[in-house]
């Protein structure tokens, strides 16, 4: 008998395999005019756009029903400005697509030697993730590198997938190609790759290996707490998290990484909390940035909802709508971090007003 989603959880742990290979090397090769600036002045690279053309042409091949709501377009790339970096994304997808098969790939998902795509189809591919989102039927969300900064940075970043049926996120899968695979031992292998599917629980494996480790948040003993934060100030509001810590008397500095690495962290117990309150009225979360963090968490045990309380909403459309913030903790962490955000921001509130 085969569990409900296992042939979804092998494309996508195949397509994201192929899109970490693909960003690891470009990360050694990259060269200053393959990063563009986006119109919200945040940072895309060839990786970006050839990840989300290998993701795509995969999904697209496997479940060709199946709308996906991905972070990138190629509208810049089909502009006659757009040419070297095309030939660069078409090359480098090409080459994730056609590397020999590996256990558990299928040639009919688009993969093995001599399945090269034309330059059209690759940018058609990018496109098809253009999907608006919304609260009925199947579709994927993809952010093709999360933590753009991190990975520019030789960082953390993550490449993140994640199935979505009637707005409910059945399927999650993290690639971390610079995590190390044991959080006690920094200097050792990196590379692991996290999955998670609703009402299976979730593991980890290393990018270049077999053999998932099952995964649930361990019990945190007190005064070991800490916090998962962004190392962009830009992203989300650290002096609050600080105050948040301060309210919880944690003394452990926060562990600062990019990326959904965060939510991978907390999944294995390598941190406590991971808070994300904006910086700036009106921002709306990302859905590509939260869902296969999201599941992740739920199956390890834990919990994760908005500043509020309230349960993040993937079925309005490509943001996360209404939803302010974002807590994610262990089950036995989670109220007390709920009542300090909310105190810290009745704080703020007060100041406001003074
Ligand atoms: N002003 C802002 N507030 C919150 N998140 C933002 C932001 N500007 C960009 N982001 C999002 O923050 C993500 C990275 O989060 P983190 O800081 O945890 O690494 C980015 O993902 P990308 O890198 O995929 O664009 C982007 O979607
Ligand atoms: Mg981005
Ligand atoms: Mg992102
Ligand atoms: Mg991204």
């Amino acid at each position: 008998m085969s569990f409900p989603y296992s042939t979804e959880k092998q494309v996508a742990l195949t397509a994201v395999r192929r899109a970490c290979a693909l960003t690891s090397s470009v990360f050694n090769k990259l060269v200053r005019n393959e990063t563009l600036t986006k119109d919200d002045k945040s940072p895309v690279t060839v990786g970006d756009y050839s990840a989300q053309a290998v993701v795509n042409t995969v999904l697209s091949r496997a479940f060709p029903a199946d709308p996906i709501v991905g972070e990138e377009d190629a509208n810049e790339l089909r502009q006659k400005s757009g040419e070297a970096l095309k030939h660069r994304i078409v090359e480098l997808a090409n080459e994730a697509l056609t590397a020999d098969l590996g256990i558990g790939e299928m040639a009919e998902w688009g993969l093995g030697p001599g399945q090269e795509r034309t330059p059209e189809e690759l940018m058609d591919a990018i496109d098809h993730g253009s999907d608006p989102g919304g609260p009925l039927g199947r579709r994927w969300t993809l952010d093709p590198i999360d933590g753009t900064k991190g990975f520019l940075r030789g960082e953390q970043y993550a490449v993140c997938l994640a199935l979505m049926v009637d707005g409910e996120v059945v399927l999650g899968v993290i690639g971390c190609p610079n995590l190390p695979v044991n959080n006690a031992e920094p200097d050792g292998q990196k590379g692991c790759i996290f999955v998670a599917v609703k009402g299976q629980g979730a593991e980890q494996t290393a990018l270049s290996g077999a053999n998932p480790t099952p995964l649930t948040i361990p019990a945190v003993t007190p005064g070991t707490l800490n916090f998962l934060e962004s190392v962009e100030a830009a992203h989300s509001d650290l002096e609050f998290n600080n105050r948040v810590s301060e309210l919880l008397n944690i003394t452990r500095a926060p562990k600062r990484m990019d990326s959904q690495a965060k939510y991978c962290c907390l999944a294995r117990g390598d941190g406590s909390v991971y808070l994300r309150m904006p910086t700036r009225a009106g921002y709306k979360e990302k859905i590509w940035d939260h869902a296969p963090g999201f599941v992740l968490v739920r199956e390890c045990g834990g919990i994760i909802t908005d500043s509020r309380g309230q349960p993040l909403d993937f079925g309005l459309g490509r943001t996360l709508g209404e939803n302010y913030g974002v807590i994610a903790a262990g089950k036995d962490v989670h109220a007390d971090v709920l009542a300090a955000v909310q105190k810290a921001q009745a704080e703020e509130k007060e100041k406001s007003k003074a």
